[in-house]
């Protein structure tokens, strides 16, 4: 990511407080951004992550200029969209519904075709191909190719303009687990070889927790967390979990102390899920949790700090949007 002097990460794309909803055919009015802000860092790779219907199309159809915002404004390379659409569709690549090309063409042909558009060479054309890990695949018929293939040769036509920043929407669906990893490499060689900045969307965390550095997290058209996955992974809190042969005593011992202690029963068997009691200045390292137990002749059989995983902060940050939203639904009730 690059960053500026204060250390804070120069942002390419920023929404600030988007709103779009569509008419439906019945009539009805679908909010799809409903005050969507996002800041996207230059030089990462940024995962939009949301359930199916949660607004990351329209949102990425925004910044392409290919759906209009109701309101809320949109900023990238420091221009206004969509007044300054043109400058910004030069800088930009993207592959955002299934890419279009001839089946019974080459990959290369088809490639080729689409360079011309940009005026881009021969040996460019090969040089993104090479990119994306089809070059050994060049010459043989898209109609051929494997779903991952074609996911290949989308991203590779989104590349041939030479964009600073690329925009995927779900360019991991349907691939099976080889595919998505060869997918996650070439993110990561873009980011690190080219210096590009990226954009991908998935409902599915995995598929991009381990390539992104930043992670917007989108839920009914809003952002529920937009965050460097460092700072995201500080936020989550570490949870202590203690295997022990007689889990009534140790819980007694802990309760008894303040600490919040469930039993659970895991692949090892009985287990602890173990809290520190909130008046606890810091978390804790299991060390206060050992002495104590010892100190009751109560030896645990492993004692493990298991860190928040990407997960974890990501359910969490589910949970407590779905959690103000009922409450926001409830308060009008209260007043009326
Ligand atoms: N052209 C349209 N007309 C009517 N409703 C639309 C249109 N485009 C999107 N929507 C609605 O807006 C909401 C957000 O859709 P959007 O496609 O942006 O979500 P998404 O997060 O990309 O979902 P998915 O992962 O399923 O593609 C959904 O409720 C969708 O039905």
């Amino acid at each position: 990511m690059t960053g500026t002097e204060g250390g804070a990460p120069e942002i390419l794309v920023r929404f600030d407080q988007v709103f779009k909803s569509f008419r439906t055919s019945r009539g009805r009015r679908q909010v799809a951004l409903d005050g969507f802000s996002m800041s996207v860092p230059t030089g990462a790779v940024v995962g939009l992550l949301g359930p199916n219907g949660s607004g990351k199309t329209t949102a990425l159809k925004a910044l392409l200029g290919l759906a209009r915002p109701d309101r809320g404004t949109i900023t990238a390379f420091g221009r206004e969209l969509p007044a300054d659409q043109r400058f910004v569709a030069r800088r930009m690549g993207a592959l955002i519904e299934g890419p279009a090309f001839t089946g019974s063409l080459t990959g290369e042909h088809n490639l080729r075709l689409l360079g011309e558009l940009h005026g881009a060479r021969r040996d460019e054309v090969a040089d993104v191909l090479e990119l994306v890990g089809l070059d050994g695949a060049a010459h043989r018929s898209y109609s051929g190719y494997s779903l991952g293939m074609k996911q290949r040769l989308g991203v590779a036509a989104a590349l041939i303009s030479r964009p600073d920043l690329l925009v995927l929407d779900e360019p991991m669906n349907g691939l099976d687990p080889e595919a998505v990893r060869h997918m996650r490499e070439l993110l990561k060689r873009l980011r690190d070889e080219r210096g590009m900045t990226v954009v991908v969307s998935s409902h599915i965390l995995s598929e991009v927790e381990l390539v992104s550095d930043w992670v917007t997290i989108v839920r009914n058209g809003r952002v529920i967390c937009d965050a460097s996955v460092p700072e995201l992974l500080a936020r989550g809190t570490s949870r202590l979990v203690v295997r022990v042969h007689d889990a009534v005593t140790a819980r007694s011992v802990l309760t008894d102390h303040g600490y919040t202690a469930v039993p659970a029963f895991g692949p090892a068997g009985a287990e602890l899920q173990v809290e520190p009691p909130a008046t606890r200045p810091t978390p804790s390292d299991g060390s206060d949790v050992l002495r104590l137990l010892t100190e009751r002749d109560v030896y645990p059989r492993e004692l493990v700090v298991e860190s928040a995983s990407l997960e974890d902060i990501y359910v969490a940050a589910v949970r407590a949007a779905d959690a103000a939203t009922a409450t926001a639904r409830q308060e009008p009730r209260h007043g009326t």
